[in-house]
């Protein structure tokens, strides 16, 4: 089994969707990353230079997702990844995104999983 560094539930409001109503507004997006890492050096050091530091991903993620604007949450998905892959050395993600306000009756999203 693999190590992983996880960020469930980090809310992100902006502006995404396909029909133009969307366009002009705001909305929730929860994101839940699975990021691969090993976590046995900065354990054995006790050292948060060594470890992937869950705040500096969620901050970025936050920053970027707000900033954009896209159609598609797949579109968000798939930037986001390649991204975080330049950002931070990281070999695997795997990202959930949900769009809690879509439908009135059921849960909707996508998951991804990408490696570097
Ligand atoms: N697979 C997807 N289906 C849909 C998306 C999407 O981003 N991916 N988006 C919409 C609309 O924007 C919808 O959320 C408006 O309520 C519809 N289907």
């Amino acid at each position: 089994m693999k190590d992983i560094v996880f960020i469930h539930n980090l809310t992100i409001e902006t502006i995404i969707g396909v029909f133009n109503w969307e366009h002009k507004i705001k909305q929730s997006l929860i994101l839940d990353l699975d990021i691969q890492w090993d976590n046995s050096a900065p354990a054995a050091n006790d050292d948060l230079s060594l470890a992937l530091d869950y705040s500096a991903v969620a901050d970025f993620t936050q920053i970027y997702c707000s900033a954009r604007q896209f159609e598609l949450i797949e579109t968000l998905g798939e930037k986001l990844c390649q991204v975080l892959f330049k950002k931070f050395p990281i070999e695997e993600i795997r990202l959930k995104i949900t769009k809690p306000d879509a439908l009135e009756n059921a849960r909707v999203g996508i998951v991804i999983e990408r490696a570097r």
